[in-house]
């Protein structure tokens, strides 16, 4: 898997990025979820330099200008519930692209510190061929990630695929590394170093789902 870390390079995204981390900040979840989609934006943006061009002549009102334009072939899948502000922020740039929705949660069936993903709700159009761009905005264990890529395949099998996620876990991306074939790009706004023993990503944010759209009461 190659893998694009964003905060390699400092740049404006890393303001969007400290007041989701800020533990007072993050509590207006209007400018929380905005931030995600703002990271969103970023990473579409930075995405779209590896997609394949090709030329197009524009007629303007006083003659023609050549350009060249992206393939518009883009599955955009996200992961709700967090996934939600993020898939927000990609469909503003990737405005022409096909949607798919998939949920996924971590069931605690014994106790806090075990839990296993359950994917429930699908909808999804074909990927046979298509660009698919998979999007969660935590990626701690990498467990989502991979339950849900394998909950799509039998909708076709994408010529390309992207992940896209605001704030990893080291050990979540070893995880996915292994599970995803070489050529799968990671586009990632920043990188912790690790998890605690409930799965939640150190340093980290916290809880993105609650922090966007409220508490939940656990199942
Ligand atoms: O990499 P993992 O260990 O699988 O964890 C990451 C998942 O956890 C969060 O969702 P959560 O299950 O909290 O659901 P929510 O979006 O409804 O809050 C997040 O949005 C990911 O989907
Ligand atoms: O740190 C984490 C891990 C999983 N889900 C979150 O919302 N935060
Ligand atoms: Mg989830």
């Amino acid at each position: 898997m190659q893998i694009h870390n964003l905060s390699k390079t400092p740049s404006i995204l890393n303001t969007f990025m400290s007041e989701l981390r800020d533990k007072t900040v993050q509590k207006d979840s209007m400018r929380f979820r905005r931030n995600i989609e703002r990271i969103g934006e970023i990473i579409a943006f930075e995405l779209s330099k590896s997609l394949q061009f090709e030329s197009h002549r524009i007629e303007t009102p006083l003659g023609a200008s050549e350009t060249v334009l992206h393939h518009s072939d883009i599955v955009l899948c996200s992961i709700l519930r967090a996934g939600v502000p993020l898939h927000n922020g990609l469909l503003n740039y990737f405005d022409a692209a096909e949607n798919a929705f998939i949920s996924a949660y971590r069931q605690h069936k014994h106790d806090p510190e075990s839990f296993e993903i359950v994917v429930e709700y699908l909808a999804c159009p074909s990927l046979e061929g298509k660009t698919l761009i998979l999007a969660d905005p935590m990626l701690a264990t990498g467990q989502s990630m991979v339950a849900t890529f394998e909950a799509l395949k039998p909708f076709g099998t994408p010529k390309a695929i992207h992940l896209v996620s605001v704030i990893g876990a080291q050990p979540g991306i070893d995880y996915v590394t292994k599970a995803f074939d070489a050529d799968v790009q990671l586009w990632i706004a920043t990188v912790d170093d690790e998890l605690n023993d409930k799965g939640y990503i150190i340093p980290g944010l916290g809880d993105a789902g609650d922090l966007a759209f409220g508490n939940k009461l656990q199942q």
